[in-house]
């Protein structure tokens, strides 16, 4: 059995952060444990609340996780403050996983701030360094490098500079461009273009965590980069065309779309 961890933020409505990282997980296969650094209280229509866990919580979840369990691959999601930043830069440089999927979450789609705007150089300083893969969306790619993206060879200028940050590679996710929904993949000497059709719908919430944390799950099961990417984009392709039109707002992705238990019990 392989083992992945997800280091996020909990959503009570189940649609992103360790919910959805979990979900991916488990469709995957793969055996899911959390170290959770805020609770959220959230859903599909937005978010009502946040408490951050202590960092010395969140540092203790991850030695509870290490020191037993050591998982195969790492996503790290929402880490809304500098101390719980630090928390988790101690936790990668004391158990040294080498396959770490940094989702720098900042703003949810709903508008709330995820990330504390004065812990944003810590990110950049703290953890991107010590990620195989950052998967930044277009506004993050933005915060990060310091320039507006509108079209691809922005999203490649992006990427160089995200590397510059000491990033080993990165994939700035064009979900929010109009026309196909390409990501751009840099590992410092190639840039990758990988493509879907983008899917009509308007229930899209946890989308970027779904896609980061499928990364996570195909790394932890041997894959490597490039292929856990392109394998992430066909689930996130997939969970998006089935995406559930639940709640009263953004509706979530969806995990049973190729699971062959959920099929045979959606035909019986
Ligand atoms: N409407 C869509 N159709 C197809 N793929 C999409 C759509 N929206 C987002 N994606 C894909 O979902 C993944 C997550 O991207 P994005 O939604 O930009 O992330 P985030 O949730 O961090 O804003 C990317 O692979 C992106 O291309
Ligand atoms: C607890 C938590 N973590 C992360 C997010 C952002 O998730 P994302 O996949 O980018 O989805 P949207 O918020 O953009 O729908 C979150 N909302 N909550």
């Amino acid at each position: 059995m392989k083992l992945a961890l997800t280091i996020a933020g909990s959503d009570s409505g189940g649609g992103a952060g360790i919910q959805a990282d979990l979900k991916t997980y488990s469709a995957h296969g793969v055996y899911g444990m959390s170290v959770i650094t805020s609770i959220t209280a959230q859903n599909t229509t937005g978010v009502l609340g946040i408490e951050d866990i202590s960092p010395e919580m969140v540092f203790l979840q991850m030695k509870a996780v290490f020191e037993d369990l050591y998982p195969d691959a790492v996503k790290i999601g929402m880490v809304s403050s500098e101390g719980i930043i630090k928390a988790v830069a101690e936790g990668l440089k004391t158990y040294k996983p080498d396959k770490v999927v940094l989702d720098p979450v900042m703003i949810s789609k709903s508008g709330s701030h995820l990330l504390k705007p004065e812990a944003m150089e810590a990110l950049k300083r703290e953890l991107i360094p010590l990620s195989l893969v950052v998967t930044p969306n277009l506004m993050e790619a933005g915060a990060l490098s310091g320039m507006e993206i509108e079209n691809k060879e922005d999203m490649k200028e992006a990427a160089r500079r995200i590397l510059d940050l000491g990033a080993r590679t990165v994939v700035v996710k064009g979900g929010h461009l109009t026309g196909d929904a390409l990501d751009v993949f840099y590992d410092g000497k190639e840039f990758y273009e990988i493509t879907s059709e983008r899917i009509d719908t308007e229930n899209t919430h946890g989308t970027g965590c779904t896609f980061s944390s499928a990364i996570a799950a195909n790394l932890a099961l041997g894959y490597d980069l490039l292929e856990s990417i392109k394998r992430a984009k066909h689930y996130i392709t997939g969970a998006i065309k089935n995406s559930l039109d639940i709640g009263h707002g953004v509706g979530p992705t969806n995990h049973f779309w190729n699971l062959r238990i959920g099929g045979d019990a959606r035909e019986r």
